[in-house]
């Protein structure tokens, strides 16, 4: 090895320097818009040594308050290869590429030849309980999903979740999937392996940092199919007001909401099963809804477009304390917690849910906890809302930035409520039972999602927020509530 191609120590300050400036530009980093105050190394163990060399690192990362932790994979090379170009966070002071290792087969075979050998390395361990074995001949490709952390598909048979935010603690993500696949359940990817350290910080809590599961080479997520049955719709909106309906347009997706309904109800019933239930009675539903109302006051803060609808929502949050003094019980149980389209993929013969991470803003403790599945149900008939009108609020770009024509927003409330109600017909078809019988619950947990949702939409996605005011307004008017 001569000096130019030596790896150099991952935590001298000129690595920090650079990390400092790329990380606030990753899709991953959950502290944009935070001022970044300091930036530390807790762990970093070369893993692979030579030219390429590959470094694993987790960081400390200080905005004020408590810090946050980000796993990396450092790639150094002493000459970067154009395919890597990309890839690069900046240049060492002997002129090496620093760069992210994640995109790098040659340094990421590494991974499934530590899972195949069930390995420990340092403070990494490598777990396999079964059999299957990832191959490391196959070349690791990043996927190119917009993600809250990075996976990497091996061949066309795994796929490596690497967490990026890591906090103390099992990743509920693995966790679940372990439980459902115990339970037999063919609604997840099968889990196959895992790898975790003792997290530095918190007395050696064994934390997780990557997960390996099954690949579904057929599957297509269920934002895009249900992008596709919209788009279908809005084609034939030609002539104003005089265009099909959505159950008229080829590209109908209430069958399909049917059955993901029905998948829904599957994995929550296996849920159930497999961990721990109890049920809510009024000192619970009084709990849930305070911090509903802590969420709504922050978010009105935060966001001036709330702020004439709080005293309307409000009210749902009210109806959610008197179920509990009426000692209505409400079944609590592990779910999936951040339920959207995006986190359902249909294979050629089912629908499978993935993700069960939770929302990642929120804490591990809270993310781990029991809530009602009709936490999960409202989170997915917001995402039939979001479907039909993001085209019409800009998010892509189909009508134009002006007011979306009112038979444009008839059309897609139908084809919304159409799919809401296939989606709560296909639960109640295979659960235990109709969402619609908790209307009370519905309704808080809707209002609940729809206020975290301006609030993402405003730090992340401002043309979007047309999307989540226009059932902020709904749900204040205390319409009835589109099945
Ligand atoms: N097992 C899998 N098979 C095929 N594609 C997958 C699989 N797991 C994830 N994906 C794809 O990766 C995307 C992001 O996965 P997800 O688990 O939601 O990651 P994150 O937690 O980082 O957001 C999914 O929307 C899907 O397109
Ligand atoms: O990154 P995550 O999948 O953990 O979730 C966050 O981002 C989602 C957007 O990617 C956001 O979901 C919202 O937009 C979706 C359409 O892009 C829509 O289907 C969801 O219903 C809507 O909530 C999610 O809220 C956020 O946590």
């Amino acid at each position: 090895m001569t000096d130019s191609t030596r790896p150099h120590d991952p935590t001298a300050s000129a690595v920090i320097a650079l990390l400092r400036d790329w990380l606030p530009q990753q899709r991953w980093f959950a502290g944009k818009g935070r001022p970044l105050r300091g930036v530390g190394v807790v762990h970093s163990l070369e893993v692979v040594s030579g030219d390429p060399a590959l470094h694993h690192m987790l960081l400390r990362v200080d905005h004020g308050g408590a810090p946050e932790h980000y796993q990396l994979l450092l790639g150094v090379r002493a000459g970067l290869p154009d395919r890597l170009t990309h890839a690069l966070i900046g240049r060492l002071p002997n002129g090496s590429s620093l760069y992210d290792g994640v995109h790098d087969a040659e340094l990421t075979r590494w991974l499934p030849e530590r899972f195949v050998a069930a390995d420990t390395v340092g403070p990494l361990a490598f777990h396999r309980p079964g059999a299957q074995a990832p191959d490391p001949e196959h070349v690791g490709l990043v996927i190119g999903a917009e993600q809250s952390n990075t996976s990497i598909i091996f061949g066309d048979d795994v796929i490596l979740k690497l967490f990026r935010r890591v906090v103390p603690g099992v990743n509920p993500d693995l966790e679940v999937s372990l439980a459902l696949a115990g339970a037999g359940s063919r609604r997840i990817p099968a889990p196959i392996a895992w790898f975790d350290m003792p997290f530095p910080d918190a007395d050696g809590e064994p934390t997780t940092l990557g997960m390996l599961q099954e690949y579904l080479r057929t599957g297509t997520d269920g934002w895009e199919l249900a992008k596709t049955s919209v788009r279908d719709l809005y084609a034939g909106q030609e002539v104003r007001g005089a265009g099909p309906h959505a159950h008229e347009t080829g590209g109908d997706f209430a069958g399909e909401s049917f059955r993901l309904g029905a998948a829904t109800a599957e994995v929550h019933a296996d849920l159930a099963r497999s961990l721990p239930t109890t049920v809510a009675g009024e000192p619970e539903l009084t709990a849930i809804a305070d911090d509903m109302e802590r969420r709504l006051h922050a978010a009105a803060e935060a966001v001036p477009e709330l702020a004439p609808f709080t005293d309307r929502l409000r009210e749902a949050y009210r109806d959610l304390r008197t179920l509990g003094r009426d000692g209505h019980p409400v079944p609590l149980q592990r779910i999936h917690g951040d339920f959207h389209l995006g986190q359902v993929m249909r294979t050629a013969t089912r629908w499978v849910l993935l993700d069960f991470e939770g929302e990642p803003a929120r804490p591990l403790r809270e993310r781990r906890s029991l809530h009602s599945p009709l936490r999960d149900i409202a989170a997915m008939l917001r995402s039939f809302d979001y479907a039909a009108r993001h085209l019409l609020a800009g998010g892509g770009g189909f009508w134009g930035r002006g007011t979306p024509a009112p038979h444009l927003v008839r059309r897609a409330e139908e084809w919304a409520t159409r799919n809401r109600e296939a989606f709560c017909a296909g639960y109640a078809d295979a659960g235990s039972f109709d969402p619609h019988s908790e209307p009370v619950l519905l309704r808080a947990f809707e209002t609940d999602k729809a206020v975290y949702e301006v609030m993402y939409e405003s730090g992340n996605r401002p043309s979007w927020l047309p999307v989540p005011m226009s059932a902020i307004r709904r749900l204040a008017e205390r319409a009835p509530l589109p099945h």
